[in-house]
């Protein structure tokens, strides 16, 4: 069985296989993302039974804009909708939402709407979701050079004082106190990062799942925390 303290702090997901569950299917494409919000609202619900702070989602990311009109415009109403459905239940269950990545591409209403929900769920403690938006690794860790760079210019940080804790705190991530996951999860048998969360992976536990992010229920996460909860974490350490 599961143990609640050998359970991951962080957890961190790439929803992949929407359009492939649709396809499979004979459905539309939207409903395939359809399928994936309510397979996101199941998971945020089983960290919240299960204790698990943080919960990081890929839910859009920067090469996703290279997608027909239709389906972005559809993502960004589903975006919307979504957050305005779950905002007031988020509050309740007293779950924080952080959005990362630029959403200075999103429709002004999304963008309004996402800045609201942040302010009014910053303080709620019981799980913090962070959703990753247009966002992309390589571009965190560029943003958050510039902001060093531009503190060393200043005299506010000397040269010396760049170490990995500094760094870590200029990346997005930097919303809350645990910004590196224990244990990532991608679905849909692909075998890649795809530019997600880079720095932030360097010892994260990684979880491949053959099934589609639709099909992703309570018997796949256990399945994968039950997995977590078998590995020895290193760290880089002891050689046994
Ligand atoms: C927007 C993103 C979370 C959707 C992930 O599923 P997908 O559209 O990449 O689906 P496919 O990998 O099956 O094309
Ligand atoms: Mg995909």
């Amino acid at each position: 069985g599961l143990l609640r303290e050998l359970m991951p702090t962080h957890v961190a997901v790439i929803m992949d296989g929407n359009r492939r569950w649709a396809r499979m299917r004979g459905l539309p494409i939207w409903s395939g993302y359809e399928a994936g919000v309510r397979a996101l609202r199941r998971i945020v619900e089983l960290c919240c039974k299960w204790g698990i702070k943080v919960l990081t989602v890929f839910a859009f990311s920067s090469d996703n804009w290279f997608r027909p009109k239709v389906e972005t415009d559809f993502l960004m109403g589903l975006f919307e909708r979504g957050l305005r459905d779950e905002l007031e239940n988020f509050s309740k269950a007293g779950i924080r939402i952080s959005v990362i990545g630029g959403s200075t591409k999103f429709p002004k209403p999304l963008q309004v709407l996402i800045t609201d929900a942040m302010e009014v769920t910053k303080n709620n403690s019981r799980l913090h979701l962070i959703v990753a938006v247009n966002y992309s690794g390589q571009n965190d860790i560029v943003q958050a050079c510039q902001s060093i760079a531009l503190k060393v210019k200043d005299g506010v940080v000397k040269l010396e004082d760049i170490n990995e804790f500094l760094i870590e705190r200029e990346l997005e991530t930097n919303c809350t106190d645990f910004p590196c996951p224990d244990l990532l999860i991608r679905t849909s048998g692909e075998l890649r990062i795809s530019n997600f969360l880079l720095w932030q992976l360097a010892f994260t536990e990684l979880y491949f799942e053959h099934s589609h992010w639709p099909d992703f229920g309570d018997d796949e996460f256990l399945e994968a925390l039950r997995s977590f909860q078998q590995r020895q974490r290193r760290y880089g350490g002891h050689d046994s």
